[in-house]
């Protein structure tokens, strides 16, 4: 290295070494009185994880962040720590639809950090059986993609399951297509989950018509394949190319560059108002005029907004409907109980699945 970049470095260097080690000292004492709260909690049998002060203390971070870290590099890194600390607790074990290297891994460590145990299913129904049998402390499963749509399986197993819905968590989608070169010569197929291959479909046909598309169980087994098979292309995540030593071909080939699916944390927890929540239910009225219009009447006579609004039908084989409604705000607060006392009334179906933290 030249003499003079040197001369300057060696003294920021220090500087930076200085810094670190009192980082170190602070993050010491804050997983110290983590242990605190900790020991604290499990005398009053209180739960390890929760997910509005973990929100809240997210918030107030951004808050007082005066730069040059951009506020979700600071969200990582507290998620992080945060992760860290709860596990001096208890690692939380949490269930998603595996294998390693799916969007829906990467919801779980952007959800409850790396220090947890993460349990790898095979289907949605075993992350619901997972949480309910308590094999797992908590589940992340697929809710919907900006691109195709609700993920049925889950809404289904949302109306069945005692499980409650304690967090959301956004994760972009950047499809890659991947081989075992970096290239696609002597390749014959391009293998993915089917609703990869869909959101990827105006790219595939502009670039590589001649390509036969095949489906695969999900994204992560598509590049497992590729991994063994040089003739195999796959469309994963990044994360699923370093999983599986392949090199990436092309990166963020899905037709909508804001492609993104919301995924839903599921436990027994309930969580306590952190200041800004979103409640989601599940509603069922007869099927007759207007009924849909009175049944949401309480929410705007109580000034409570509605965020998303679902049908799914009830397979009686009478065109009736399960609604599934996200509203503004925690079931506790005064308005949005008196509105969910008023529409429990009016229903034939009702169901709070959870209020939880939105995410930031
Ligand atoms: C330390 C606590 O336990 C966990 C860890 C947190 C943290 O590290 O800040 C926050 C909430 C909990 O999930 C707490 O409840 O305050």
């Amino acid at each position: 290295m030249d003499d003079d970049l040197q001369k300057k470095l060696a003294p920021l260097r220090e500087r930076i070494d200085a810094i670190d080690a009192q980082v170190l000292e602070l993050l010491s004492e804050r997983a110290r009185t983590a242990q605190a709260v900790g020991m604290a909690k499990e005398h009053h049998a209180g739960a390890v994880f929760r997910p509005e002060r973990e929100a809240q203390v997210i918030r107030r971070l951004q808050e007082l962040n005066a730069g040059p870290l951009p506020g979700q590099a600071l969200s990582a890194i507290w998620m992080e720590i945060m992760s860290a600390c709860r596990a001096l607790e208890q690692p939380a074990r949490v269930a998603y639809l595996g294998p390693q290297g799916t969007y829906s891994e990467q919801a779980v460590l952007a959800h409850f950090g790396h220090a947890v145990d993460a349990i790898s299913c095979g289907t949605i129904d075993e992350v619901f059986r997972s949480v309910e049998t308590r094999r797992a402390d908590f589940g992340i499963v697929p809710l919907e993609n900006s691109n195709e749509g609700a993920v049925n399986r889950t809404l289904d197993l949302l109306l069945s399951s005692p499980v409650k819905v304690l967090g959301e968590r956004s994760v972009a989608v950047v499809q890659c297509l991947m081989t075992q070169s970096g290239t696609l010569d002597g390749v014959s197929v391009i293998r993915s989950h089917p609703q990869s291959l869909a959101q990827c479909q105006g790219w595939l046909s502009d670039h590589h018509p001649e390509l036969a598309r095949a489906s695969a169980a999900s994204n992560a087994e598509a590049a497992r394949l590729a991994s063994e098979d040089p003739t195999v292309a796959a469309i994963a995540s990044e994360q699923a190319a370093q999983r599986w030593g392949l090199k990436v071909v092309a990166a963020g080939i899905q037709d909508d560059p804001h492609n993104r699916t919301r995924f839903l944390a599921i436990g027994h927890l309930e969580t306590t108002p952190s200041g800004r929540d979103k409640t989601s239910l599940i509603l069922a009225v007869p099927n007759e005029a207007g009924a849909v219009y009175r049944m949401l009447a309480p929410l705007a006579e109580n000034d409570v907004s509605m965020t998303r609004f679902e049908s799914r039908p009830a397979r009686t084989g009478q065109w009736e409907y399960y609604f599934y409604v996200d509203i503004e705000g925690h079931r506790q607060d005064p308005k949005v109980a008196k509105a969910l006392a008023a529409l429990q009334a009016r229903v034939a179906f009702f169901k709070v699945l959870g209020s939880y933290p939105v995410s930031a």
